[in-house]
Formats: C-alpha cells, structure tokens, sequence
C-alpha cells in the first residue's frame, strides 16, 4: 500500500469536515472527532478505535498510559482488530491455521496502515469507514485475498462497529477474528458480565477444557475464555453500566491478565489489570467463518447505556 493513498481523498479535504480533523499520535496518523455531542479517535494504522466518550463523560473504553503509538506495533487498549484469524494461529482450526505462515497472533490488521473510506457527518451522528486490501503485500505471513472494511458510527447513544470482510480470492476463504473490545473499570473485583450464564466456554487457562459458566462472569485472577454466545451482554463495574449487543458473532471471549500475565505484557503497567478488562465480540474457536469466492460476512458490535 503507498503512503499517498492512505491520505485523504481530494473529496474528503478536512475544510469539509466539521467534527472531523487529521491529527498525530506519537508517530501514527489519526482522525479525532470533536462533535458537540461526543468524542472520539480513530488510529489508521489497525483502523484503531482508541477513544469514546459522549460529551461531559469518561473515555468509555481503556486505554492503556503506557501505550506506545508506533508502526508495525499493537496498541495496548481501545479496539484492537483481530483480523484475519484470532489469537494463537496454531490454535485456530485446521481450515484457518493452514493459510497463516507466522507465529504472530491476533492477524495482521491491527498493526496494518488502513485507508480512509468515508467520513460522515450530521447533527446526531459522525460515521467513519476505513479499508484494508489484504492482498499479496501480505504474502509472507497469510494466504488470501480479502477485503476488510470497517465502519463506526458514533452518537450520544454510543458507539458501533461493522466490520465487513469479503473474499476476493477464488476459494473458499476460513477466518477467524474480534474486535478486541478493553473497557475500563474502578474495581475488577466488583465487576461482572451478566449475559452468559448458562453458555459453554472454552478456558483456555486449563488445558482449553470446555465448562458452562454458571451465572455472571466475575473476575478473581487471570481470565482468558472463549464463550460460545453472541447473546447481548451486560457490563456492570461499580461507575459503569453498559450494554454488548452482537451481530454476526456466536462467541464472545472475556480476558483479564491478572497480576502474572500483566507483568509480562508489553505496554501495560503491573497493576493495570486492576482497571480494565476485555469483551471481545468475535468469530473465534469453532466459530470461524468460511467465505466462498464473493461472498462477505459482518462482525458488529454495538456499545451502550444500559436501557
Ligand atoms: O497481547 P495481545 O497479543 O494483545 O493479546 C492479549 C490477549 O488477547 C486475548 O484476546 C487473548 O484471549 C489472550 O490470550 C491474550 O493474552
């Protein structure tokens, strides 16, 4: 992809935006959106959602402050992409697996420069679209082709992410993926995810061994589950309520680092895993979509007050 054509179009000169502006962050470009009703900042590179917050509120999702903002690095909070496959390649299914040629998990996409679609704006509401051509400049680490394009809609109401992908190739494209959704919490302690009671989850800490959660999803310790639900969710920490809901997904994965992990991730403070958690929306585990030639599907989350 050349630098030039992730650079606004002549028809998306930023003198047409009202809310919309161009803006660095450390070393990566960003679009930041600065709407009477809300705020909001998008990262090109991952098509990275890095900043929420309707007017007058906290940033609706975790970022972390030690986040770097540099190319061909993920950033640690916001919405990361995990696209085309998620987590661990070598614990995708075969299908998935056998297209990826790197050890590198959560795909490519986030660390991707995207390209700017289309920047929508009204009274109510700004909508942006972003793109990424994942084709042979790709090569060395998967086999396909396909096309990703992204759209967030933000409104006083919240916040929505639909991302498309199409298969551009002529076989049958398998792929897994999540938007990789860290929202910030007072106390991990006295948080829960209410939604999944009943649901059957993979736990990936212990052997991937398949359990049934029983009630709300609390959190003592690490946490690293793949859910097999894409039942609308419920987020309740002790300042916060807010409401998941899904489209195109039967499985949710829920992460916390805890204290261990925390200090061996990169760009996370040790006790950060006090503060946050994730609720990915995604197509992972025996969820993976297979597309034929043509063909597109959409993962979609939609993040809100609780009604
Ligand atoms: O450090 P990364 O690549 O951003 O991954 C963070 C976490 O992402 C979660 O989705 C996985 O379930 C965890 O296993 C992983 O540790």
């Amino acid at each position: 992809m050349s630098e030039s054509s992730n650079r606004p179009p002549i028809s998306l000169s930023p003198g047409q935006w009202s809310f919309t502006r161009w803006k660095t962050i450390g070393q990566l470009e960003a679009l930041e959106v600065h709407h009477p009703l809300f705020q909001a900042t998008i990262v090109l590179q991952g098509a990275h959602l890095a900043r929420f917050a309707p007017q007058d509120e906290a940033d609706w999702l975790w970022m972390s402050p030690t986040a770097r903002y540099e190319p061909g690095r993920a950033i640690r909070g916001g919405v990361p992409v995990c696209w085309p496959w998620f987590g661990d390649p070598g614990k995708n299914p075969p299908e998935v697996r056998k297209r990826i040629h790197t050890e590198t998990a959560h795909g490519f996409a986030r660390t991707a420069l995207w390209k700017l679609e289309d920047v929508r704006e009204s009274a109510h509401e700004v909508e942006i679209s972003l793109s990424l051509d994942a084709n042979e400049d790709f090569s060395d680490v998967w086999a396909g082709h396909a096309l990703a394009l992204l759209t967030f809609s933000f409104s006083v109401r919240g916040c929505q992410l639909a991302l498309t992908t199409t298969n551009l190739g002529n076989d049958p494209l398998a792929f897994s993926q999540a938007l990789h959704t860290y929202f910030p919490t007072s106390d991990i302690s006295r948080t829960r995810v209410l939604g999944l009671g009943g649901s059957h989850y993979i736990d990936t800490l212990d052997n991937w061994e398949y359990r049934t959660q029983e009630g709300p999803v609390y959190f003592e310790g690490e946490t690293d589950r793949i859910y097999e639900s894409g039942e609308p969710l419920t987020i309740v920490t002790p300042k916060t309520s807010r409401k998941l809901s899904a489209v195109g997904s039967d499985s949710t994965v829920v992460w916390n680092p805890g204290p261990e992990k925390a200090a061996r991730l990169s760009d996370f403070p040790d006790t950060a895993w006090q503060s946050m958690l994730c609720v990915e929306t995604a197509n992972a585990a025996g969820d993976y979509r297979v597309l034929n030639k043509g063909q597109s599907h959409t993962l979609g989350v939609s993040i809100g007050r609780k009604a």
